[in-house]
């Protein structure tokens, strides 16, 4: 479990996994669930400096490195742009980052995460 043995750091440990579940919910075809390795997508590593997937961030929520929900939005950013960098706009992987993206953005809204707040506590 975490290092921070306050309720706090339980509590935030709650809302990221809701909060990676409802995200990793629509990568339907499962694109952003691990990392990217260089056979799959040649030269990969060497274009994407800080690579981010989602068992990357689950790994990091049950390892409390994550002390924000901002901290963890910038992950899911980073995933997403990426994955705009590396491909074409014209391919699948591009698309479904973008559309991922704005899902992301809305989830991670203030408005959604002080409801969220309301109803968890
Ligand atoms: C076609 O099946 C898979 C399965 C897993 C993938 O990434 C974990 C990907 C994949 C995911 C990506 C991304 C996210 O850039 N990608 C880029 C080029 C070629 N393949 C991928 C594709």
């Amino acid at each position: 479990s975490c290092t921070l043995r306050d309720s706090d750091g339980i509590i935030l440990k709650q809302m990221l996994n809701h909060l990676l579940k409802i995200l990793q919910n629509k990568d339907v075809n499962g694109f952003f669930a691990f990392p990217v390795t260089d056979s799959i997508a040649p030269g990969y590593s060497s274009i994407i400096h800080h690579p981010m997937d989602f068992s990357t961030m689950a790994v990091k929520i049950e390892a409390c490195e994550y002390f924000t929900v901002m901290d963890f939005k910038k992950d899911f950013i980073l995933m997403c742009n990426n994955a705009m960098t590396y491909n074409r706009p014209d391919t699948i992987y591009y698309k479904e980052a973008k559309r991922l993206l704005h899902i992301g953005i809305r989830q991670l809204s203030k408005e959604k995460l002080l409801h969220l707040k309301k109803t968890q506590s």
